[in-house]
């Protein structure tokens, strides 16, 4: 007998099962249901499509047992099976990625905590939240061998050989203390039924059934009442995605969803589509209500499922679906794909591109119009997921009119998010020209950037981004149907004569004082320029677009190179109506007139949402001036 420990992740999560943060702990017989129907999905496929499986015998089923003397309960399937290795690899360990993400996030306080295990989903390890002791007797599909794995949830486990008819799994848990009410026929049934009615294999259990006593004609008792033993299924096992919609109820789709996507939560919503015509399909998808951990990491567990005529294909590829549509749960099944398909074949076959491009579309046409008819709503799923959904907007060309109208947008004339379509509607006909800002920071500080002093002047509205991810996909799009998308920092305006005049002759006035600020500041800035375009702020910066190094910058980024090319030195714009600059103009101290050219370039980068080089220079500086003045 070899005793194993378990990895520390799987340790720390076991933990918390046995100690049970978990008030629902009915869900461990759902999550071993789910697992168990994962493995005979696995088993189904590899029959039908693999040559080595071939002579084994697909007899689908789970059966779970009950043993109140002892207070065993058992759930076996007669799935795909497990060897040593596979016992090793898959429990003991966790291999999800963002485990470690997901228990630095335990805060100890278990209402926030159980909210947190139902978006991370606990699988097999929640038996031990029932159980003190978990028996696992497996043989894996095709091998002679069988194995038992056992554990007291104490760190350690352990795996001997055994014997097993059959292949598939075996999981038998000790109950605790106190927890005989799963031993019970109607509370196993209710559960059954709740979590697992609709998942594709049957689920079978020894009833009790009552048979009445049989009379004669004269009412004399011939045969006593008896009760006999029968072994029912006890779910539908009709996949529930088959079912047509109007068979089903709110509550089907709600337990469905939680069987699927291993969760506690609601789903937001779901979305449930049946294509007849030359391509016959199914798709079931759901929106979580809650962003799963693993959202923004590379090795993202994709919650699409692929089954051809309910044969499970695959759950792992991530190009079923486009990855800004990451978040979405469900299935995708259709007759009309070869079974034996392979990933590599899979990508490149027409009938699930075709499946893959109208899904996609039937997503956004549902989100938009979840956006129209139930905003609350689409205010959840915005917080959520808006910023995926931002990504399609550089890897989706085809469908990028219809991500921008689902995205939600700030303005600097209101108070209230509106949508480019809405936005459109108030822009100039004759310019077709939308303007935005996109720098990482509060929309505060974006409603006070100096660079909109010029729109607020003019009574332009602008449009407001905030995120990090919008600094790096709006430079990209570049138009909204027949409207020019264009950064607020390249607004030109007409300037009339008498405009030109008057910038001409405050420039000339200026010119001494913007000539000591470039020499104050050197290679930090380009040059330093008269700007009247500036109302409230005495500085700016603005990059020059035509400088060969900022170009080179840009190429260079767009091949994803940015990290190893500066950008050039921006340019210094003064405002010569601001009174501090018309102060500086007329001041004889070079020393104070040194120490605001720094503090007034480090204020125009803070408004540019950039960081400074020197924050201890800055308040010295800064506590230099401050001292003069008071
Ligand atoms: N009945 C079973 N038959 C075959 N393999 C199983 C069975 N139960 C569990 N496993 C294996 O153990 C692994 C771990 O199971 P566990 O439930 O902890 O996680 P999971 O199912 O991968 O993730 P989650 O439950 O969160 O979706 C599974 O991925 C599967 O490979």
């Amino acid at each position: 007998m070899a005793k194993h420990q378990f990895q520390t992740e799987a340790n720390q999560i076991l933990q918390l099962m046995i100690h049970s943060l978990y008030s629902n702990k009915e869900i461990f017989l759902r999550e071993l249901i789910s697992n168990a129907s994962d493995a005979l999905d696995k088993l189904n496929m590899l029959v039908l499509t693999n040559e080595e499986y071939k002579g084994v015998k697909f007899d689908p089923r789970i059966d779970i047992k009950k043993d109140k003397e002892n207070k065993l309960l058992t759930i076996t399937d007669t799935g795909i099976g497990m060897n040593e290795v596979d016992l090793l690899n898959n429990l003991g360990t966790i291999a999800k990625s963002g485990t470690k993400a997901f228990l630095e996030n335990m805060t100890g306080d278990q209402k926030v905590d159980s909210h947190l295990i139902g978006q991370f989903g606990v699988g097999f390890y929640a038996a031990f939240m029932v159980a003190d002791t978990v028996e696992v007797i497996t043989k894996k599909a095709g091998e002679e061998q069988a194995y038992k794995w056992i554990s007291t949830g104490n760190g350690e486990f352990e795996i001997q050989e055994t014997t097993k008819e059959g292949h598939g799994t075996e999981i038998i848990l000790h109950l605790n203390e106190g927890e005989e009410e799963f031993l019970e026929e109607h509370r196993i049934e209710a559960i059954v039924k709740k979590y697992s009615n609709h998942i594709p294999f049957p689920i079978f259990m020894d009833k009790e059934k009552h048979i009445p006593a049989v009379t004669d004609d004269d009412g004399k008792e011939t045969e006593p009442a008896r009760t006999e033993i029968e072994n029912v299924q006890i779910n539908s096992a009709n996949a529930l995605w088959t079912i047509s919609k109007n068979e089903l109820k709110d509550e089907d789709y709600k337990a469905f969803y939680e069987t699927l996507a291993h969760s506690n939560e609601e789903p937001l919503t779901w979305m449930h589509h049946k294509a007849e015509g030359a391509i016959e399909y199914t798709t079931l998808f759901y929106i979580p209500s809650k962003a799963p951990m693993d959202i923004y990491r590379v090795d993202y567990q994709p919650g699409v499922k692929l089954y051809i005529n309910r044969v499970f294909i695959t759950d792992d590829d991530k190009e079923l679906m486009p990855t800004y549509l990451r978040f979405l749960r469900g299935v995708i099944d259709s007759k009309d794909l070869p079974l034996n398909v392979s990933r590599e074949i899979l990508q490149s076959n027409p009938v699930m591109a075709k499946i893959k491009n109208a899904s996609v579309k039937k997503v956004l046409s549902e989100l938009a119009k979840m956006m129209k008819k139930e905003p609350e709503k689409y205010d959840t799923f915005y917080t959520e997921f808006g910023n995926v959904l931002k990504e399609g907007l550089y890897n989706d060309f085809a469908n990028r009119e219809k991500i921008l109208e689902l995205l939600k947008f700030h303005t600097l004339n209101s108070d209230e998010m509106t949508t480019i379509e809405e936005f459109a509607k108030n822009v100039d006909e004759d310019k077709k020209e939308i303007y935005y800002l996109a720098s990482k920071g509060s929309i505060d500080m974006l409603k006070h950037s100096p660079v909109l002093e010029k729109f607020r002047a003019r009574g332009i509205d602008v449009l407001l981004l905030n995120e990090e991810v919008d600094t790096i996909i709006f430079p990209m799009v570049t138009e909204y149907k027949e409207y020019k998308l264009i950064p607020a920092t390249d607004a030109k305006f007409e300037e009339s004569e008498e405009d030109k005049k008057a910038k001409e002759e405050l420039t000339k006035e200026y010119e001494g004082l913007a000539k000591e600020f470039k020499e104050t500041l050197g290679e930090a800035v380009k040059e330093v320029e008269v700007t009247t375009e500036l109302t409230e702020s005495p500085v700016a910066l603005k990059i020059d677009k035509e400088d060969p190094s900022y170009m080179m910058a840009q190429m260079m980024k767009q091949m994803g190179q940015g990290g190893d090319v500066e950008e050039p030195a921006p340019i210094l714009q003064i405002n010569p109506k601001h009174e501090l600059i018309e102060k500086l103009k007329n001041s004889s101290d070079q020393n104070l007139i040194e120490d605001a050219a720094h503090v007034l370039f480090d204020q125009a980068k803070l408004f540019d949402g950039k960081e400074l080089d020197d924050t201890a220079d800055f308040a010295m500086r800064l506590n230099r001036i401050i001292t003069k003045a008071v």
